[in-house]
C-alpha cells in the first residue's frame, strides 16, 4: 500500500519519498491509520519490517514544532536510542521537528543544554531519563505520545521499576504504543496496564522469524567451538557478521582470538566506554570491521545494513532473545544466514526456540580442515583476481621482471595465493575460557511458561537460575550475566599480519566488495535433520 493512502500529510510524504520508502510495510499499513486517530496500539511484527517508522510517522504527523516536548520514546539500549533519534530526525527534518536523544555514558551537561532547545520528541534510555527527571532538566507533562520500543524488553524486570517511575510523570491522557517483534503474554499483561483499551496489531506470518534468514545449528562441544566457527567462516565466507556471546568476557576473548587469526573483528558490550561502543559500531557500519562480536546489547533493534550472517556462539537462554539476535540480518527484504552453536546438553533450548519461532533450524556438519582450507583458497583466488585487476604493472615493472626471470609462473601464483589465503592462520592458538553450558531443563517450556517474577537481577550472575525469573538488565541493555570483562583489549585488526596491506587481507575490502552473491557461501555440508 502507498503511504499516501494512510492519511499522512504532504510534508511527511515528501520526507518518506526522500528516505527512499516506496510502499508501506504491513505493520506500517496496519498501525499508522489507527495511531493517527490517537488509539493505543501494541504493534508486533517480525524484525526488520519497519516498526520505527510505524510509530514514528504518526508521532511526527501530530507534532507541533512550536509546541515543546510532546512525544517520548523509551529504548532499551543507547545505540538503539541514537538510531531512533536519527531516523525520526531525518523524517521530521522538513517539518522542522526537533528530536533529541538522552542516554547514559555520555556528557549529561551537553544533554541538558540540548534540552534547553525545547525538543519536540525525546528518545532515551530509562536510567538517563530518570536522571534528567530527578534533576528536573526534563519535564514530561506535555507528553501526548509515549512509545516503549522493544516493549517486552522494556517491561521485563530489569527495566520495569524505572519505566514505572518515568510513567508517573507522564500525563494519563496520552497515547501509548508498545512495539516489538516478540511479546510474551505475561509481559503483554504488564504492558496493558499502562494503556487505554489498546488494539494489538500482530502482523500475521507463519513464523516469528523472517523467512529471509536461513537458520542453521551446529552441534559442537565447548572447546571445539572457536575452531569450528573459523572453519565455517572459511567455507561460508561471510561478508558482514555479528557474533553473539553470552558474557562480556566471552565477547572480549572472541574478538581478540579472531583478530589473532587475521579477521577484522571487535567486541561491543556494556563494560566498554560509550565512546568505544560507538567507535566499534561506527567502524562496523563503515566497513573497517567485518565482524562485530557482541553481547545482547546489540541484539535489539540495531539496523545495520548488509549484515549477511549472525552466529550465536552461545545459544541464548530465552527464545525471544534468539529472535532478536538473528533479526540483525535479513532486514528490509535482504537475505541472511544464522548459525547457532549448541552443546549436546543444550539441545532443549534449541527446541524451545523452534517452538517459539515455529521453524526448524537445519543441522550443519562442522567443516573438516580440508574443506576449510579449500574455502580459504577459493576466497584467496577471488582476492588475487581482484588484486590482478587493480594492479598497475608499470609501477613495479622492474621488480616484477626480476621475479619472472627467477621463478616460473606457477610458483609465483602459488606464492601469491598462499599470502592471500594465510593457511597458517588456523594454527594460531586461541584460548577461549570455557563457559558452563546452560543448565539442563526438562520438558521445554516453549517460551510461554517462564515466570516473570519481580526479582530484580541487576547485572549479577544469572546462571543457574534455570530460566525462572526473566533476566534483569540495567541501562545499556546488556544482558551479560557475569563480570570478567576486560576493557580495552580490542586491538587494531591489522596488527598481527601487519606487513600486508589492508587490501591484501582476505577479510579485507575485497571480501566486502566481492559481491559473491552467496555462491561461495554454499559449499558447506548440510546433513538433514539428524536430531
Ligand atoms: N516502508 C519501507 N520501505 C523500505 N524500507 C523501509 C520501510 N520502512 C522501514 N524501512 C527500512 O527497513 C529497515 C528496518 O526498519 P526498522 O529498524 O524500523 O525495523 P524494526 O521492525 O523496528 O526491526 P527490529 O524488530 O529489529 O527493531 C530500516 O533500514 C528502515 O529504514
Amino acid at each position: 500500500m502507498k503511504f499516501s493512502e494512510l492519511g499522512l500529510s504532504e510534508d511527511l510524504l515528501t520526507a518518506i519519498e526522500k528516505h527512499g520508502y516506496v510502499e508501506a510495510t504491513p505493520i506500517q499499513e496496519e498501525t499508522i491509520p489507527l495511531t493517527l486517530k490517537g488509539q493505543d496500539v501494541i504493534g508486533q511484527a517480525q524484525t526488520g519490517t519497519g516498526k520505527t517508522a510505524a510509530f514514528g510517522l504518526p508521532i511526527l504527523e501530530n507534532i507541533d514544532p512550536d509546541g515543546g516536548l510532546q512525544a517520548l520514546i523509551i529504548s532499551p539500549t543507547r545505540e538503539l536510542a541514537i538510531q531512533t533519534q536519527e531516523e525520526l530526525f531525518k523524517l521530521g527534518h522538513d517539518k522542522h521537528v526537533k528530536v533529541q536523544v538522552v542516554y547514559g555514558g555520555a556528557d549529561i551537561r551537553k544533554q541538558i543544554n540540548g534540552l534547553k532547545n525545547r525538543p519536540n520528541i525525546l528518545v532515551g534510555t530509562p536510567g538517563r531519563l530518570l536522571d534528567h527527571l530527578n534533576r528536573k532538566t526534563v519535564k514530561l507533562e506535555g507528553i501526548k505520545n509515549l512509545v516503549l520500543d522493544e516493549a517486552d524488553e522494556m517491561l521485563n524486570m530489569g527495566f520495569l521499576e524505572d519505566i514505572e517511575s518515568i510513567l508517573k510523570t507522564v500525563p494519563d491522557e496520552r497515547q501509548t504504543m508498545l512495539f516489538s517483534a516478540t511479546m510474551p503474554p505475561a509481559i503483554k499483561r504488564i504492558g496493558v496496564q499502562f494503556m487505554h483499551e489498546p488494539t494489538h496489531i500482530k502482523v500475521e506470518s507463519k513464523e516469528l522469524t523472517t523467512d529471509l534468514v536461513d537458520q542453521y545449528y551446529v552441534k559442537s562441544k565447548e572447546f571445539e567451538k572457536f575452531d569450528v566457527m573459523t572453519r565455517l567462516f572459511d567455507v561460508q565466507n561471510p561478508q558482514l557478521t555479528i557474533i553473539f556471546g553470552r558474557t562480556k568476557r566471552r565477547v572480549d576473548e572472541l574478538a581478540k582470538g579472531l583478530e589473532m587469526r587475521g579477521y577484522r573483528a571487535a567486541g561491543i558490550h556494556g563494560d566498554l566506554s560509550q565512546q568505544m561502543r560507538m567507535k566499534v559500531l561506527r567502524d562496523f557500519k563503515g566497513g573497517q570491521l567485518d565482524i562485530l562480536v557482541a553481547t545482547d546489547v546489540a541484539a535489539r533493534g540495531l539496523d545495520i545494513k548488509d549484515v549477511t550472517h549472525v552466529y550465536n556462539y552461545d545459544i541464548p537462554q530465552d527464545p525471544e532473545s534468539y529472535v532478536h539476535r538473528i533479526g540483525r540480518t535479513g532486514r528490509a527484504g535482504a537475505h541472511g544466514t544464522s548459525l547457532t552453536f549448541v552443546s549436546p546438553s543444550e539441545i532443549d533450548y534449541l527446541r524451545d526456540i523452534e517452538k517459539l519461532t515455529k521453524k526448524r533450524m537445519l543441522p550443519l556438519k562442522p567443516p573438516t580442515k580440508e574443506e576449510a582450507l579449500a574455502g580459504r583458497i577459493k576466497t584467496a583466488t577471488e582476492a588475487v583476481e581482484s588484486i590482478i585487476t587493480n594492479t598497475n604493472v608499470d609501477m613495479i615493472s622492474d621488480q616484477a621482471d626480476e621475479l619472472v626471470a627467477k621463478y616460473d609462473a606457477k610458483t609465483l601464483a602459488a606464492a601469491l595465493l598462499t599470502a592471500a589465503a594465510k593457511p597458517d592462520a588456523e594454527q594460531v592458538p586461541v584460548k577461549i575460557t570455557p563457559e558452563r553450558p546452560l543448565p539442563r531443563h526438562k520438558g521445554g517450556n516453549g517460551g510461554g511458561g517462564r515466570s516473570y517474577s519481580r526479582n530484580r537481577g541487576g547485572s549479577g550472575d544469572r546462571r543457574g537460575n534455570g530460566g525462572g525469573g526473566y533476566r534483569g538488565r540495567r541501562e545499556g541493555g546488556d544482558s551479560d550475566r557475569r563480570g570478567g570483562s576486560r576493557d580495552g583489549e580490542r586491538r587494531n585488526g591489522e596488527k598481527r599480519y601487519g606487513n600486508g596491506t589492508r587490501s591484501n587481507d582476505r577479510r579485507g575490502s575485497q571480501s566486502r566488495q566481492g559481491g559473491n552473491g552467496g555462491a561461495s557461501r554454499r559449499p558447506f555440508t548440510i546433513s538433514e535433520n539428524k536430531d
